[in-house]
């Protein structure tokens, strides 16, 4: 079961209840036992769920409510609190600080990703700012060293290593007093793994934490271990302190539990997730979004936060001003493809929103989304500026539609399912075009409500259930009404027209 069909059977589980007309105990326990076997099949530690289970019945005391209180409400709140506790041990990790130097020392099994995430963690820090330098204190695994080096060299990172010396203490506190002294303020420590939990292993982490006396420990587990992970992630805890964990290969066939029980193994928060083989594919972790984005809830900070990352703001109120003057050309169709490509996954871009649910957008489904984005964007790529530039299709005709089809070697179908598509966006850009760009302070809700019903009549239907639905779609508009609305067309339109 991997990380999104989690999500999906909490919130079935959750959603079930709203064909109940009552929601007394039976319903009540019921939803529990299925988000129970839910965590179960996702290797989240048999105690944890039954805590878990038990902490939410204490919440949640339906006889103790007052009537026409909103029963479902409670429970999707107990339900999300618990989780959210479940991968929040209460305190923060230590966390670098520019100028300030500080060794930060890496552990975990063989192939767990150490190495890979020790470059992830240190390009991550060199965006912000920071002077990061490796050192590898690997000499257990024949290679390891060059593979450190590559991945360093690619990244422009300094590194430290030998070839010859086998002692990795000696490497390491060398490597640590050599970047010290040239001034590098986080310093990172990539050690050895071994296949399985060993007492070498372990003796050899003690003195190599003894010697370096790091100010952070951070322990990466691999997501895909299972039932495994909190064992593991315990014994490493008890080896040396570890004080943050770091979990890889989320993009894999992960059964998302692993990160749940090394929080409680370890009572460490995870800092950050491994989401590809890429020294880019690295996320920062957030407990509440994570959660959010598990049950479908959306992460609309994360959301407007990509977005603004993407969309220029000097471009955000010409697009609006266009749409306000109800011209929806091909080429804002053009760029807003551009900004959804920049964006990343379209699923992971989607799972933010709510309603938008990652198992909606399975792999196959969301590589056949960006295909059609990025042909949809050859066949324009081959049309005049005039062409693009045009409010309308009137002029499109059939000799047209043949030289551009030519130009860009895409069948004639092709282009016709682009311009319909382009209609499809227009209608729904059009009819929204009453939004203006949220200025700091400004109360008043962006989104009018005559303009739901116009937004509903233009969305393919199977975009409105996506969306969950005319409730759905109320509760994104109720969204955007609380929240900064600027750029939010650099994404949404086409998003998932796609599909
Ligand atoms: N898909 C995916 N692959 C990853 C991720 N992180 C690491 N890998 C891959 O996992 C494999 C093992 O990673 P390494 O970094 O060599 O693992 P290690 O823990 O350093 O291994 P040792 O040095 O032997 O202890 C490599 O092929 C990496 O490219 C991730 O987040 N996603």
């Amino acid at each position: 079961m991997v990380l999104a069909q989690l999500g999906g059977s909490i919130t079935r589980a959750l959603a079930k209840m709203s064909n109940d007309t009552v929601i007394d105990e039976k319903v009540f326990g019921d939803c529990l036992n299925d988000i129970t076997r839910a965590l179960l099949q996702a290797d989240v530690q048999f105690k944890m769920v039954c805590d878990l289970q038990s902490n939410i019945k204490r919440v949640v005391n339906l006889e103790a409510l007052a009537a026409g209180t909103n029963k479902r409400g409670i429970i999707k709140q107990a339900v999300f609190s618990e989780l959210c506790n479940m991968l929040d041990p209460g305190k923060p990790s230590f966390s670098p600080k520019k100028g300030n130097p500080c060794v930060v020392m890496f552990v975990g099994l063989q192939g767990s990703g150490k190495t890979t995430t020790c470059t992830k963690y240190a390009y991550y820090h060199q965006r912000k700012g920071f002077k990061p330098a490796l050192v590898c204190a690997d000499t257990f695994r024949a290679g390891a060293f060059d593979q450190l080096k590559q991945n360093a060299t690619k990244a422009k990172i300094p590194f430290y290593g030998s070839y010859l010396e086998s002692d990795p203490v000696k490497i390491a506190v060398e490597g640590v007093e050599r970047f010290e002294k040239e001034n590098y303020d986080l310093i990172i420590l990539d050690t050895s793994g071994r296949h399985k939990q060993e007492a070498a292993l372990f003796e050899e982490m003690r003195q190599i934490s003894e010697a370096t006396q790091p100010d952070l420990v951070i322990f990466v587990m691999d997501s895909s271990i299972g039932q495994a992970a909190f064992d593991q992630a315990q014994a490493f805890k008890q080896s040396v302190s570890v004080g943050a964990v770091i979990v890889t290969k989320m993009d894999g066939h992960a059964k998302g539990g692993g990160a749940l029980s090394s929080v409680a193994a370890t009572k460490s928060p995870v800092i950050f997730t491994g989401t590809g083989e890429h020294i880019d594919e690295f996320e920062v972790f957030d407990v509440k979004p994570f959660v959010s984005r598990l049950l479908g809830m959306g992460d609309w900070s994360g959301f407007m936060n990509k977005i603004h990352e993407v969309v220029p703001a000097d471009q955000q109120p010409e697009f609006l001003q266009k749409l306000n003057q109800k011209i929806f050309t091909l080429r804002l169709m053009y760029e807003q493809f551009q900004n959804i490509r920049n964006m990343g996954p379209i699923s992971q871009v989607l799972s933010m929103l709510r309603g938008f649910r990652a198992e909606l957008m399975p792999q196959g489904h969301e590589q056949e989304s960006q295909a059609k984005i990025k042909r949809y964007m050859t066949i324009m790529d081959s049309m005049t500026d005039a062409e693009l530039d045009s409010p309308n299709l009137k002029f499109m005709n059939e000799s047209r539609i043949i030289r551009i089809a030519r130009g860009s070697g895409r069948p004639v179908r092709d282009v016709l399912d682009m311009l319909e598509e382009y209609k499809r966006l227009a209608k729904i850009c059009i009819s929204m075009s009453n939004i203006k760009p949220h200025k700091k302070g400004d109360k008043r809700p962006v989104v009018r409500n005559n303009n739901i019903q116009q937004i509903i009549n233009a969305l393919p239907p199977q975009v409105l259930k996506q969306i969950g639905g005319v409730g759905g779609l109320q509760s994104l508009v109720k969204q955007l009404d609380s929240k900064d609305m600027s750029g939010l067309f650099g994404g949404m339109p086409g998003c998932n027209w796609q599909s």
